[in-house]
């Protein structure tokens, strides 16, 4: 087998998420152990820019980010989440989503494995989403306690929650003791997207939120098949819920809210292939539908001829927790993962078309403030400006 030379990438900036775009980004692993010993090709190669992918001779597509099997880790994070961190910290909902086929990358990607990674830099998404969210909370006080214009108090909550949809049942990865049937999907009076029966869990620290990332990943459904020792077989969503408040003397009190959710998909995948049989072929069936469902929200929302119509976020339960993520209030960036085999060029080259059709799709992200404060800073300034009036009113009466 030859070594395939891969474009140098180190000098890529990160995604901007400024405009209400999703973002898209590419991730290709390299050949497993399986795939060498059969003795695959690659079938996938790059452009020196980091934004085109070409499958085969002619297949070309362009994203946000392409990354090659070189790709560290920290390199993925720092383009495609990093910026998302900071994001939820200034008050925008977020989402990362990988999606691709079995196999592919997904939960390396994410780090949601259960066992455990060798070192630092085997770190996935996650763990590295929450030590940068902790240690951006950290600077907030440190900031806020040193704002030498006027006293004001920093004070943030943090509470994170790790649900999976399995055979579209929705289970409690925290409480796994929650019968699927207690939990619902509901619309707040915001209209933001709620998960009923879904208890949160307050975190103080970022050991805190490993032990939840920890405990719900050794909760969740996995399998093994023919493509994936260690498959997941269900769909994962951890969220973490940023609450701040900033209590200021002259400008009165803010609070702002944000959700990142850090989702986890499980892989398409052929039964023929993944030799899924009995109750891993009902799992198939029902990732499959959870996925089909999900390409139909991106079509209707990225597809222009279809802008305006129905978007069916109600096909599945995924779609309907995404629905503030798709089309809605987030900055969001999907990673498509795929495997550079050339056995696997056709699954290869339905995830890249699949990912292309969400590039289009346009979000409303808007900073969370909560309404009850913006009222009152509202009055607030409004007394500030009476104020004064008033006084000269009573001296020129007096
Ligand atoms: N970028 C990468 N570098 C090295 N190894 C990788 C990379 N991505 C994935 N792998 C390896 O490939 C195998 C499959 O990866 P993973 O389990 O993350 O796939 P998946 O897409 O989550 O699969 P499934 O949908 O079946 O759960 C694992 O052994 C993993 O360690």
């Amino acid at each position: 087998m030859t070594i395939p030379d891969y474009p140098a990438q180190e000098s890529l900036p990160s995604i901007p998420f400024e405009d209400s775009n999703v973002r898209v980004a590419v991730r290709a692993r390299p050949l497993i152990e399986k795939e060498v010993v059969d003795k695959c090709q690659e079938c996938v190669s790059y452009s020196a820019d980091g934004r085109e992918v070409v499958l085969g001779k002619d297949r070309r597509f362009t994203f946000d980010h392409v990354f090659c099997p070189t790709t560290a880790q920290e390199e993925v994070y720092r383009v495609c989440v990093k910026p998302l961190v900071e994001s939820c910290v200034a008050g925008y909902n977020a989402t990362v989503i990988a999606y691709g086929q079995t196999g592919s990358g997904k939960t390396h990607t994410m780090g949601s494995a259960t066992n455990p990674v060798s070192g630092e830099e085997d770190l996935g998404i996650l763990p590295r989403a929450i030590r940068q969210l902790y240690e951006s909370i950290e600077e907030r006080k440190h900031e806020a306690q040193f704002d030498v214009r006027e006293f004001c108090v920093n004070l943030q909550f943090v509470k994170c929650c790790f649900v999976e949809i399995y055979n579209e049942e929705i289970k409690d990865l925290l409480h796994p003791d929650t019968p699927s049937k207690s939990i619902s999907i509901r619309e707040d009076a915001n209209g933001d997207i709620i998960l009923a029966g879904v208890k949160d869990e307050a975190v103080f620290t970022y050991e805190d939120m490993m032990r939840c990332l920890e405990q719900g990943s050794a909760f969740r459904t996995t399998g093994s098949t023919l493509m994936n020792q260690l498959s997941s077989r269900s769909h994962a969503i951890f969220t973490m819920n940023i609450e701040q408040q900033s209590l200021q003397t002259l400008n009165g009190h803010e609070i702002i809210s944000a959700k990142f959710h850090l989702v986890d998909l499980a892989g398409s995948e052929r039964a023929k292939r993944t030799g899924a049989v009995g109750m891993r072929f009902k799992e198939s069936v029902t990732i499959n539908c959870g996925l089909l469902a999900l390409g139909n929200v991106i079509s209707a929302l990225g597809d222009e001829r279809k802008r305006g119509q129905h978007v069916p976020y109600r096909e599945s339960k995924l779609t309907r927790i995404l629905q503030d993520s798709l089309g809605g209030n987030s900055k969001t960036c999907m990673i498509a993962c795929i495997s550079t085999a050339d056995v696997n060029f056709e699954e290869t080259l339905n995830t890249l078309k699949y990912a292309n059709r969400a590039r289009n799709i346009q979000n409303k992200p808007i900073i969370n403030r909560d309404a009850h404060s913006v009222q009152l800073n509202q009055l607030r300034s409004e007394v500030k400006v009476l104020f004064p009036l008033l006084w000269l009113d009573d001296t020129d009466n007096n």
